[in-house]
């Protein structure tokens, strides 16, 4: 069997395909492939597709690859880059990484909810910039997470982790909002909302949602209007679910305290994008499953799905 593998990728993956026997091909970079270069290593006819949330999977792929190709396995866990569709429609399996990064990404969110209750990076830089002088009573002030009420926008297994651990800050109430009420909502004490509700009453709220048409936008000015006006807006999620202008203005005018995304629109953003000016605002370089234990499983279970697949059995991730 031969794959074709987009990245360079953590060896434990690599392992598990050559253990089977596999000819691995790779692009051999950090880089993230053009998609004509894709398009053209395709053609040389491939079984397996290894590939990342990077790479567009679309027609233009399947059709250079033509019908020797079985399996597109994604290192993701996000699988918005594969045209579904297209892929179903040529008998090829597609599978993600649904569950390996959900503690990962969750810690990272509580990262991102301390450093900005404790307004940690305004401390950082204080420091950096010689401005810290003799203590003061009201000198960067934050706010605590006892007592609170967090809300999380997707309780997915992302949005479990970060219910689970939210609760050992003695948080007064977590409330969540999804498509529908999931059944083990209670496991973590949280209570399913309207999303109106879940704006008008959270101190903190968590996006840990997928991009999806009901979920595009849906942080856009008339939401921001709805939140407090100390909230504070979280994104491991997918950038799309915030409207990046109004959320700039948003912040700009005080109608909402602060925000930190891990995610935007668009993934990478230009270094010169208005959203870098934003008052209030952090913004990390999609780094929230970025750790040693994460990516070296993301990689094993990529080529667990496709080694699954490539032996006519279902993926443990099978979209
Ligand atoms: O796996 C994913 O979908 C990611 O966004 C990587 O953090």
């Amino acid at each position: 069997m031969k794959i074709y593998v987009t990245r360079k990728i953590p060896e434990p993956g690599v392992k598990l395909m050559r253990d089977k026997g596999y000819q691995l091909d790779f692009w051999d970079s950090d880089e993230a492939i053009p998609h004509n270069e894709l398009v053209k290593n395709m053609k040389k006819k491939y079984d397996g597709l290894y590939c990342m949330l990077t790479d567009n999977i679309d027609k233009a792929v399947l059709e250079a690859a033509g019908s020797q190709l079985k399996a597109v396995c994604t290192m993701s866990v996000g699988y918005e880059h594969l045209n579904l569709e297209e892929i179903k429609k040529r008998n090829i399996v597609a599978a993600n990484c649904s569950t390996v990064s959900s503690d990962c990404v969750s810690e990272f969110a509580l990262g991102l909810i301390l450093i900005m209750a404790r307004r940690l990076i305004e401390g950082y830089e204080a420091v950096k910039k010689k401005e810290w002088g003799p203590w003061k009573p009201m000198w960067l002030l934050g706010f605590e997470l006892i007592g609170k009420t967090i809300g999380i926008v997707g309780l997915g297994r992302i949005g479990f982790g970060i219910a689970e651990r939210v609760n050992a800050f003695k948080i007064s109430k977590l409330l969540y909002f999804d498509v529908r009420r999931c059944s083990y909502d209670k496991d973590v004490n949280a209570e399913f909302v309207t999303f109106d509700r879940l704006l008008a009453d959270c101190d903190v709220i968590c996006i840990s949602c997928n991009l999806t048409n009901e979920t595009k936008d849906m942080f856009n000015k008339a939401a921001f209007a709805k939140m407090k006006r100390t909230a504070c807006l979280i994104n491991v999620g997918r950038g799309g679910v915030v409207n990046q202008d109004d959320l700039s203005k948003a912040l700009n005018d005080d109608v909402i305290k602060c925000a930190a995304l891990d995610v935007t629109e668009p993934d990478p953003l230009p270094s010169d994008h208005p959203l870098h000016s934003t008052k209030n605002l952090i913004i990390t370089p999609h780094i929230a499953s970025s750790t040693w234990e994460a990516r070296n499983a993301m990689s094993e279970v990529a080529a667990n799905n496709m080694i699954a697949i490539l032996s006519g059995k279902d993926p443990a991730g099978k979209l």
